[in-house]
């Protein structure tokens, strides 16, 4: 069943499919992380209203733990999302992995949805301006569009030992200046994207992103700036830097 979108920039009819069915483990124990509160507030009521604010953005679809549909649909009414910025919200049971749940997300799609953001829950602070950037990028022609920043960290490859506390073998270090640390919403045209999925159902591969599978089918991906504030609330510590940011920018707009 396809889900209708609302009026918007109609020539950038862009739908973001919302990934918050994972439990969070690395946070440690508690609620489902998308249900985790920063500033009081769900991290995925936060990660919902920046895709709403996007001026791209006609419909949210946020994928739920399979048995939290209904808690999720009440949870984002009681904060008024539906609706707000003309953005429609519908809610699906996602799967047991990350690409299962985009998958289920994008199955409600409808047709005439040109451009599918794909954004973690757990991304609450991602700016609006890095989602209008990557819903444009994919309207003017990319396939696949991912937003990122450069490394702050030298990288090395190591030879895993598999024994914790053992010292790891380096293999290598990359070049920093070629790499970069890739963040979402990520961008694709909708028949990519679901073409890519498909074939990676029936071929039995997983990838950490979604790009990750346009690349696997040698589609082409471009990079554009992402922020250091779309950065991922995996563990405690992420959640400390979010209060943070959320509190700065909550004291600037009281100015
Ligand atoms: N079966 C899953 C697993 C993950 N996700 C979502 O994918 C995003 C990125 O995943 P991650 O940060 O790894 O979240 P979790 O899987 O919840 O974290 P952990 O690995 O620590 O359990 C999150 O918004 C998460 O809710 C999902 O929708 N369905
Ligand atoms: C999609 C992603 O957020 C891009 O950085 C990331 O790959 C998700 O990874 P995780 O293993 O689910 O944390």
């Amino acid at each position: 069943m396809a889900i209708p979108t609302s009026p918007k920039e109609q020539n950038l009819n862009a739908a973001a499919v919302v990934p918050a069915a994972g439990r969070g483990e690395r946070l440690g124990p508690g609620a489902p992380k998308a249900l985790r509160e920063l500033g009081g507030v769900p991290l995925l009521v936060h990660a919902v209203r920046a895709l709403a604010r996007s001026r791209a953005v006609t419909l949210v679809v946020v994928v739920a733990p399979v048995d939290g549909v209904a808690q999720v649909r009440q949870l984002l009414d009681d904060y008024g999302v539906d609706g707000h910025d003309s953005a429609r919200i519908a809610v699906v049971p996602g799967g047991a992995t990350r690409q299962e749940s985009v998958r289920l997300g994008l199955a409600v799609i409808p047709e005439d949805v040109d451009v599918v953001l794909v954004h973690d829950a757990a991304r609450p602070l991602v700016p609006v301006d890095v989602v209008d950037a990557v819903a444009r990028a994919v309207a003017d022609g990319a396939e696949a569009v991912v937003p990122a920043v450069p490394l702050a960290d030298t990288v090395k490859q190591v030879r895993p030992t598999g024994v914790p506390g053992r010292p790891e073998p380096v293999v290598a270090t990359p070049d920093r200046s070629t790499l970069r640390a890739v963040q979402t919403p990520q961008g694709f045209r909708r028949e990519v994207l679901l073409r890519v999925h498909e074939k990676a159902l029936n071929d039995g591969i997983e990838a950490t992103d979604d790009a990750g599978l346009v690349e696997r089918y040698a589609g082409s991906v471009v990079v554009v700036p992402g922020h250091e504030e779309a950065f991922k609330v995996t563990r405690p510590l992420d959640l400390v830097l979010a209060e943070a940011v959320l509190a700065r920018r909550r004291a600037l707009d009281e100015f």
